[in-house]
């Protein structure tokens, strides 16, 4: 089916608009008419310009307030009507939007908007125009879809049809099922937002809040199986108002929006992009640094030790059981300090990985970083991380390890170390595009994303994860670019006995993060401990949480440039990552950054 994106869903001036949805592989567009009052162009050259890009102009609105009204206003809106449909002709647009009225003048009389909308559409069909009416959430009296439809089907003029948009229907809790009552050929245009479930104003919420679809909470894919079973063939069509998208820029964001709309269409049944390979591990976690010497202590009072070098970069391998961390002293700039710069995933099939992630957009990296490197599929997520789909001791796949020349033997004490979890703080406007490149692209599943009082701000944090644990990435948003706290990376390593992971740590040298007493009284109102296990936690300053499968334990680091480092037990099945603890973490960090800063 044809994928089109409405103008107000990007940033920028109308050409920047119509450009960055024709390079992201749209279709066609949705002309917002206040993009068109703005635009120096003619509706001729916009024309000529959406032509020249391969775009098609899908739709023309909104008009708006024409139905049920007192006559002599009805006759204003039919001269405001012709106006616009002369000028529709001109642009090549052959549809108009016309959402139900908010005008306090509307009648509640459907007999009446029939009539208008019919005379409307007479008059459209004069222009070759026809009318598509959309129920907003919050009509005066008409704001639901099947109201909507009822009153096209009275009015009953062929120019006339319906328009359906994902977010009015759902925001309003309205059961999808009944679109199939509709006739194909009467619904006239098809739009689809997503958002996140709010409890809120619902024009608020429309305005502000909507996103691609699969970044929010409502069924769009369920609500579009309906419309395709109604036997609708138009094009699929992206309206989002959204205050992050309106700001940020239009590439990348019209690149995020068909990649929604790509992977709904796989949903569906629309599209077969090559299936997705969900990773099965972390293979290793790589940090650029200007300066291997803090890094290096830190892995080393954690028991990690320095197994192998690339055999052509500045790149230490140092390993702890199965938790794997690439310390890369190459590109890094002390600007940048020291950043989680890559992660490679284990994958069943790291090529089929490769292929799917490209079918959905996301940059390739080139295979081989140097002359004589193994060949590694990789991806750049949103963020800039690199993503490499590696295949650790499988031959004949290609193999990371193969860059490698064994420096020492991998330690065998220390007990079964992984990397827990992985967190990526996420540019502040790429954060619902991150969690839909996670699921898309990777096959992960988000999580809730949860709010995690920071003491200078509020930080979002949504994880992403395999369903049995195996990869878990938890992306973050923070108050503002300019903190680093907010900014900070870690990578948390799961050990079977975090005590002990923690006494060796600081009998090593290492400095773990103090936590405040308050917190382990609080601890002691909150759960009942063994004796002396609370004295434990406090001294070392591990934290503690409880779900309803198991328990979690976690102490952490200082931090060295971005990235600081976790220690954590999993015990039971718990699934989640101690957020509940993370306000006292924040704050912590922040002492320990003002304490050093002077
Ligand atoms: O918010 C609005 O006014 C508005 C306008 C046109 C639409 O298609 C829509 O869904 C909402
Ligand atoms: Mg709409």
């Amino acid at each position: 089916m044809r994928t089109s994106i409405a103008t107000v869903s990007l940033s920028g001036s109308l050409t920047e608009k119509l450009t960055a949805a024709s390079r992201a592989g749209f279709d066609g567009v949705e002309i917002f008419e206040n993009d068109l009052l703005a635009s120096p162009l003619t509706p001729e050259e916009i024309r000529a310009r959406c032509a020249d890009l391969g775009l098609s102009i899908d739709l023309y609105q909104p008009m708006r307030d024409i139905e049920a009204l007192p006559e002599e206003e009805f006759a204003r809106a039919l001269r405001r009507a012709r106006h616009k449909f002369e000028l529709m002709g001109r642009l090549g647009a052959d549809t108009v939007l016309v959402c139900s009225s908010v005008s306090p003048h509307a009648l509640d009389d459907d007999a009446l908007a029939a009539e208008q909308l019919s005379r409307l559409a007479g008059l459209a069909e004069d222009h070759g125009v026809r009318v598509a009416y959309e129920a907003l959430a919050w009509g005066r009296h008409i704001s639901t879809y099947d109201h909507a439809w009822q009153v096209v089907r009275s009015a009953d003029h062929p120019a006339l049809g319906t328009c359906l948009d994902s977010f009015h229907i759902l925001s309003r809790g309205s059961d999808p099922k009944g679109i199939e009552d509709i006739p194909g050929e009467k619904i006239f245009f098809l739009q689809l937002a997503d958002a996140p479930l709010l409890a809120m104003d619902v024009l608020q919420w429309s305005r502000h809040y909507r996103c691609f679809p699969g970044q929010g909470g409502f069924d769009v894919a369920g609500l579009v199986r309906h419309v395709l079973r109604a036997g609708y063939r138009g094009p699929l069509s992206l309206e989002v108002f959204n205050d992050v998208f309106r700001q940020s820029e239009a590439g990348p964001t019209a690149v995020d929006a068909r990649r929604s709309l790509l992977t709904l269409q796989e949903t569906v049944g629309l599209a077969a992009p090559p299936a997705p390979a969900p990773p099965t591990g972390i293979a290793f976690a790589e940090l650029v640094t200007p300066d291997a010497a803090p890094v290096s202590a830190v892995l080393g009072a954690l028991g990690f030790t320095r197994t192998a070098r690339h055999r052509g970069k500045p790149v230490d391998l140092w390993q702890h059981g199965e938790a794997r961390v690439l310390v890369n002293t190459g590109p890094a700039e002390r600007r940048d300090g020291t950043r989680l710069a890559a992660v490679g995933l284990e994958s069943p099939d790291p090529a089929g990985a490769a292929r799917r992630a490209e079918a959905l957009l996301a940059p390739v990296l080139p295979r081989r970083r140097a002359p004589g490197d193994a060949e590694l599929e990789a991806v750049a997520a949103p963020d800039g991380t690199e993503l490499f789909f590696c295949a650790t001791g499988r031959s004949p796949l290609p193999d990371w390890r193969a860059d490698f020349e064994d420096v020492a033997p991998a330690p065998h004490d220390g007990g079964p170390w992984r990397v827990d979890h992985l967190s990526l703080a996420q540019p502040w406007h790429q954060f619902d595009e991150a969690a839909l490149f996670h699921r898309s692209v990777l096959g992960l599943r988000p999580q809730e994303s949860v709010d995690v009082a920071d003491p200078y701000g509020l930080l979002r944090s949504r994880a992403v994860s395999t369903d049995d644990g195996a990869v878990r990435i938890a992306l973050t948003v923070g108050p503002a670019p300019t903190d680093d706290t907010a900014h900070a990376q870690h990578l948390a390593l799961a050990t079977d006995d975090v005590v002990a992971a923690a006494r060796r740590y600081r009998e090593a040298g290492g400095p773990l993060l103090p936590i405040p007493a308050n917190y382990y009284d609080d601890l002691a109102a909150r759960f009942e401990f063994a004796d002396g296990e609370l004295e434990t936690y406090r001294e070392l300053g591990i934290l503690y949480d409880r779900d309803a499968h198991g328990t979690f334990r976690h102490c952490y680091t200082h931090t060295v440039g971005r990235v600081f480092f976790e220690l954590v037990q999993r015990d039971g099945g718990y699934r989640g990552y101690g957020a509940a603890n993370a306000p006292v973490r924040l704050a912590a960090q922040h002492a320990v950054r003002a304490f050093t800063a002077g």
